[in-house]
């Protein structure tokens, strides 16, 4: 950069100093060398105007004497005194100055005052003499002056003899030719002495001049060389500058042609100054075309502010206001009328603090759009199909549901499944599967009106919103799609593939005013469909009440899927008594419990049936499974009071699942309890409506050591025979029998009958529900092995209850 202006912190009279000090030196030392040069020459004057005046004092001196001698006339000697005292004077003045020690400057003074010397020339006269008497050049002068001034002194002693001679008046002719004889003498040596001085001075003058020209020459001639040289020092320093600068330019300049972001600047009239090759395309003009034209000529912008054009962008980038409308995303409309968005950004640019222009940097932002638009479509769509997924089909019924809906056009939410859709994945492929899904889609698209929402909920289901649609001729749309479904073929590889369609159907009356409550009912009655044969419609009918408890159910699913997801189960238990000897340890049950948000724990009966309708329990059951085991483990090493019974309680329809015997033992085995510990609890009626696979999974977990307790026991009294064929070790009492026992002789009965048959299979008897002391020791006299209730204990979390054993 060239070195304009004050570096940072430098005021502009020190900047400029900075550069131009060795000229002001420069002129400085030629001044003084001239003005000294003008001195001596002065002064050199001024003693050549002394050396007349002293010539001429000496002749006069000499004239006036001589006269004095031939005439003996005052008059004539007082002329001389007067002529002679010139001489005299300098004499004196040169005496003061080289001879006398310490130099008496008064003395010099009043003796070259007395050679008549002007005042104005004293001064100069006793600084050559005092400081150049030593020199060559004033040696010569001074040795002839010396010369002239020892004739002076011969006139001065032959004038007092004259003067003494007149005053005695004894002058004769012959002494008067004698003294003008002996002035002729001293004239004839003091004429040449003077003429010998004046033409050494005039010698020593020239020769003054001279130095002092060839001094000034060559002081000029020293300081143009600097002059030469630092100027030329500056150049090259300037060059310097110039060529970083060009640089810099440069690199600024293949900066801005690479980036990918236009950039224009303007000046402060807003006429086009430069357009970078990415600002070139984007405005679709050329920057040679585009230079110095108005921007709003070159830049077609819709900022937002209404007007096209970017008139007054420039404006309210230098006042430092927004480029665009807030919240808008500006476009730049191109020649061929493209839209073309972009991120806008405006500065001014400044020099030394005041605005010259400004620059807009425009960042093309249509990828970045496109992304956003793809996410938003990837959030709100499935893939495999275009559909909408199940977020944004929630997000329509939800803005169905907060509208008004016309009395009898509610319109009509459809859940459709797909009948053993897993047959084609498992058949023909997970692709012929997707192609069937892809079929279905566009067959069931092609069967609603505009307005409907077709959306893909997930895996084989689809939901459809039939907008303003009273109840028949959605019954008739939905049939429709049912008829077509069960008609589709789908060709794959050479085979026709087909599926049925269950379809659920809910009107959107305004009792369903929630997408929870919709969707439930919806599901329900697709999977009504389903029960009911499939590839038919349900419609659900709000007075369906056996719908309704399934409505309660598939809450249920949905709660214990998201309690098994998020870890909402809690594991309680409570102790088990023995009442006919003391307890060999700790015998408990194992309780599940459900912990939501906000709620108290929820006991198994509520969400046990649904769980077990709907498949869950093998799920559930692993849990407990692996969460009791983990619990013992965990007191065993921690060496807690001994324990003697786990029990944990299987459903019936866990009791089939082969897989759930593989479970168990693994997980006996990695936890490392002793499986003699553990019991397992299987309902009376579980047990038996699942028999052949109840006996294979005792008699294999008995293998291990783990024994078995038949829970509820007496309920289905008609089962009883088939008590021989279960290999359990407890018979646990229903608690309907006991929690009576004290006033309902029936109950005390059946307690003691099946008291007395469990123990004559071989089988210990347990009874639950011992909610007072007083059937405690009712269950005792009769002979009940051990007892369970609130009279005992109450169930505790899982851990306390092992610690305290
Ligand atoms: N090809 C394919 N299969 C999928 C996709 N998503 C889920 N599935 C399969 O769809 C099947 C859905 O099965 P279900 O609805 O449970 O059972 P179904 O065989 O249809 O039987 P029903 O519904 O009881 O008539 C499962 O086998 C899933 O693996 C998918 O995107 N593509």
């Amino acid at each position: 950069m060239t070195d304009t202006g004050a570096p940072p912190g430098q005021g502009p009279l020190r900047a400029t100093l900075r550069i131009t000090w060795p000229f002001l030196l420069m002129v400085v030392l030629l001044a003084a060398c001239v003005a000294s040069s003008l001195y001596v020459l002065s002064a050199v004057r001024a003693f050549v105007a002394g050396e007349s005046l002293w010539t001429k004092g000496q002749k006069d001196a000499i004239y006036y004497l001589d006269r004095y001698a031939a005439t003996g006339s005052p008059d004539a000697y007082v002329q001389y005194r007067k002529a002679v005292e010139v001489p005299l004077g300098d004499k004196a003045a040169r005496l003061a100055l080289l001879e006398s020690r310490p130099i008496d400057l008064n003395a010099a003074r009043e003796g070259f005052a007395r050679g008549e010397n002007h005042p104005d020339d004293i001064d100069s006269l006793i600084w050559l003499l005092q400081w150049f008497h030593r020199f060559e050049i004033m040696r010569q002068p001074l040795v002839h002056w010396v010369v002239g001034d020892q004739h002076i002194a011969s006139l001065q002693l032959l004038a007092e003899e004259i003067h003494q001679g007149h005053t005695a008046g004894l002058v004769d002719a012959g002494t008067r030719r004698s003294w003008q004889a002996s002035i002729r003498s001293i004239n004839a040596g003091a004429t040449p002495a003077a003429r010998a001085f004046s033409a050494s001075l005039g010698d020593s003058s020239r020769r003054i001049v001279q130095w002092l020209l060839w001094a000034n020459v060559g002081m000029a001639s020293l300081l143009i060389l600097l002059t030469t040289w630092h100027t030329r020092g500056l150049l090259a320093q300037r060059q310097r500058a110039e060529l970083a600068l060009d640089a810099e330019r440069e690199q600024a300049r293949i900066t801005l042609a690479a980036i990918g972001d236009a950039v224009v600047t303007t000046d402060l009239q807003g006429q086009v100054l430069y357009l970078n090759a990415a600002a070139e395309a984007l405005v679709g003009m050329p920057a040679r075309e585009a230079t110095g034209r108005p921007l709003a000529q070159v830049l077609q912008l819709n900022d937002g502010t209404g007007a096209l054009g970017a008139e007054h962008l420039v404006e309210r980038v230098l006042r430092g206001g927004p480029t665009h409308r807030d919240g808008f995303t500006p476009t730049v409309v191109r020649p061929d009328q493209s839209a073309v968005p972009v991120k806008l950004m405006g500065s001014p640019i400044e020099h030394q603090g005041r605005p010259k222009g400004a620059v807009l940097v425009l960042h093309d932002v249509t990828r970045e759009q496109h992304y956003v638009e793809q996410l938003s479509w990837q959030a709100s769509h499935d893939a495999l199909t275009g559909l909408v997924n199940r977020r944004e089909f929630e997000h329509r019924l939800e803005v169905l549901l907060s509208q008004p809906r016309a009395v009898g056009r509610e319109g009509a939410l459809l859940f459709v499944d797909l009948d053993q859709f897993k047959l084609i994945n498992d058949t023909c492929g997970h692709q012929a599967g997707d192609e069937m899904l892809r079929e279905v889609c566009r067959m069931l698209q092609s069967h609603l009106r505009e307005g409907d929402t077709l959306a893909r909920l997930g895996g084989d289901e689809f939901g459809i919103l039939l907008k303003d649609c009273p109840p028949g001729p959605s019954a008739r749309i939905a049939e429709q799609l049912r008829q077509a479904g069960h008609e589709l073929r789908v060709l794959w590889e050479g085979r026709q593939l087909s599926t049925g369609l269950s379809i659920g159907m809910v009107q959107l009356i305004p009792a369903l005013s929630t997408i929870q409550e919709a969707m439930r009912v919806a599901d329900m009655a697709c999977y009504r469909a389903k029960e009911g044969g499939r590839n038919q419609v349900f419609v659900y009918q709000t007075e369906d009440i056996e719908m309704s408890r399934r409505e309660g159910d598939m809450d249920w699913v949905r709660r214990l899927r998201l309690a098994l997801e998020h870890h909402r189960f809690r594991l309680h238990a409570q102790t088990i008594t023995a009442l006919q000897r003391d307890g060999a340890g700790l015998h408990l049950e194992v309780l599940l419990r459900l912990a939501e948000d906000g709620t108290e724990l929820i006991a198994p009966g509520c969400f046990i049936p649904a769980a077990e309708h709907y498949g869950m329990m093998p799920a559930i059951d692993r849990w407990v499974v692996r969460h009791t085991l983990a619990a013992l483990a965990q007191h065993q090493a921690a060496g807690g009071p001994a324990v003697h019974t786990c029990a944990i309680n299987l459903s019936g329809t866990s009791l089939g699942d082969e897989s759930l015997l593989r479970y168990i033992h693994t997980e006996i085995e990695q936890s490392g309890v002793d499986p003699h510990l553990l019991c397992f609890e299987i309902t009376e009626t579980s047990a038996i409506s699942h028999l052949p696979s109840a006996v294979r999974l005792m008699k294999d977990l008995q293998q291990l050591g783990c024994r078995f307790a038949l829970d509820d026991f007496g309920v289905g009294m008609s089962s009883f025979t088939y008590l021989k064929h279960l290999p359990v070790d407890y018979l646990k009492i229903d608690g309907s029998f006991v929690r009576d026992l004290l006033d309902d002789p029936t109950n005390r009965a059946m307690v003691e009958m099946i008291n007395h048959i469990g123990h004559v299979m071989g089988k210990e008897t347990i009874a639950e529900f011992a909610e007072s002391m007083e059937i405690v020791d009712a269950l005792r006299a009769i002979g009940v092995d051990h007892a369970q209730g609130y009279a005992l204990s109450r169930p505790v979390p899982l851990a306390d209850c092992l610690r305290k054993g």
